[in-house]
């Protein structure tokens, strides 16, 4: 298993591109599923779990080329099977993301539960009962979801808790459904935004994505279409934070300052000056330590819940105390234990972490448990005096593109060890 050999003592400087977002690339990709024509992809970052979702659709036939460069077509005239094995899915939140689109293209389903960040119980209740209103059979079984469903049709859908994925997976079965569906307490996030910008131009009729009422008149059939998945938002954010922890200068190219509103504003918080213009943001801390801040995780266009554990690495680091809630999911503090090895001082109460920021951290052999977590100790490691190994780092390859030589690139000593 891959582990990253850190040298610590870097102040990240420079200038770095940010990639496609994975959050939308995947629910974009399994909207190819909708569709008989080919769906042309631009900005597609090169991720472990953009490989698994590639896997996922050839097994069903869904022809992909070409692999591995940042355009894509996905043609998926033929759909050879409904089924989404374990072996797939395991290792993969989003690729829950073919339910919706299966049962509205093929009128049946068979879907393992889904894995991904072990950060909370991550039920899919809401995705469920959503395909339930439109007449959709649904059973759990086994480890598996099946779902049937003749004709979707149009229904009015209230969730009671924002969902991402629940949002995703209901906007995409409501383009081909019988009628209008209204999705209400839908996810705001940019990358449901972007996925209803795909699907209105493959031919779907969606309005108020962005807003917390969303409605999907339903099509016959879609149109070829091609897009440019959005910058990935939590990753030009971990760069920036990386440069606040470490005292450094780093303006991310290619991304949106427009989705970054809530960090840029901790970060300015945190005595960063914030530099943004149409398509980057810059962050110069001029050698200054970072003052600890406050957050609290909210569902867009609050504080991102995959902003947290790079801003209790930021704190650890920090001048003074502060406080970090993470309201949406109910266990995603495991990098608090791995940052005390590294000698942080982070007391945790329920939901919350109390910081109290050190000078400085010393390296140490952490392991990684999720996505963001390893890139919090990634970027903690970067910024501590001394060696540090980052075991387990699938994690991390799931969600960052070339990391490593991104984080090179801006001056930090790092290596993979294979
Ligand atoms: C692939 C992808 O886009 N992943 C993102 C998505 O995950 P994901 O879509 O899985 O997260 P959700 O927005 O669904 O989860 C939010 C909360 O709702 C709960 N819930 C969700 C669905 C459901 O049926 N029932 C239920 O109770 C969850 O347990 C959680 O407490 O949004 C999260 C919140 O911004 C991000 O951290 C993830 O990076
Ligand atoms: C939690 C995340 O990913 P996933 O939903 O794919 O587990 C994430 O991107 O931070």
């Amino acid at each position: 298993m891959d582990k990253l050999l850190i040298e610590g003592g870097a102040c990240l400087k420079g200038e770095v591109r940010a990639s496609g977002a994975k959050n939308a690339a995947l629910p974009i990709l399994c909207a190819a599923l909708l569709s008989d024509e080919p769906l042309t992809l631009h900005n597609v970052p090169a991720l472990q779990d953009i490989k698994t979702t590639y896997k996922l659709l050839k097994q069903m036939g869904v022809e992909v080329s070409p692999e591995g460069t940042n355009s894509v077509t996905v043609n998926a005239r033929p759909i050879t099977t409904h089924i989404a094995p374990y072996e797939l899915v395991k290792t993969m939140r989003a690729s829950i993301l073919v339910l919706g689109p299966l049962v509205a293209r093929r009128g049946e389903a068979q879907v393992s539960l889904p894995g991904g960040c072990a950060i909370g119980a991550r039920p899919v209740n809401l995705h469920l009962m959503g395909l339930e209103a439109m007449g959709a059979e649904i059973r759990v079984e086994g480890g598996f979801i099946y779902a049937k469903a003749s004709k979707l049709k149009g229904a009015r859908i209230m969730f009671d808790t924002v969902t991402v994925t629940g949002t995703e997976n209901l906007m995409m079965a409501a383009v081909l459904a019988d009628g209008e569906t209204v999705l209400e307490n839908a996810a705001r996030e940019p990358e449901v935004v972007d996925l209803a910008r795909c699907l209105t131009a493959m031919g779907a009729r969606i309005k108020g994505a962005g807003t917390t009422t969303i409605v999907i008149q339903g099509v016959k059939d879609l149109k070829p279409a091609e897009h440019t998945i959005l910058p990935d938002r939590i990753e030009t954010g971990t760069f920036l934070a990386g440069a606040a922890m470490t005292r450094g200068q780093v303006r991310v190219t290619h991304t949106d300052p427009n989705l970054l509103d809530a960090v840029l504003v901790k970060l300015q918080q945190a005595g960063a000056y914030v530099r943004t213009g149409e398509d980057f943001i810059e962050v110069d801390m001029q050698g200054r330590r970072a003052r600890a801040v406050t957050v609290i995780t909210h569902p867009h266009p609050g504080f991102p819940t995959d902003m947290q554990a790079q801003f209790m690495a930021l704190n650890c680091l920090a001048e003074g105390t502060g406080v970090i809630t993470e309201s949406i999911f109910e266990n995603r503090f495991q990098h608090a234990a791995e940052l005390q090895r590294m000698g942080a001082s982070i007391k945790l109460e329920g939901h919350t972490a109390i910081i109290t920021g050190k000078e400085s951290l010393t390296g140490a052999p952490v392991m990684a448990t999720d996505l963001r977590a390893s890139a919090a100790l990634v970027v903690a490691a970067l910024a501590a005096q001394g060696q540090s190994v980052v075991d387990r780092i699938y994690h991390l390859d799931r969600g960052y593109e070339h990391i490593e030589d991104k984080l090179a690139q801006l001056g930090g000593r790092i290596t993979r060890i294979k």
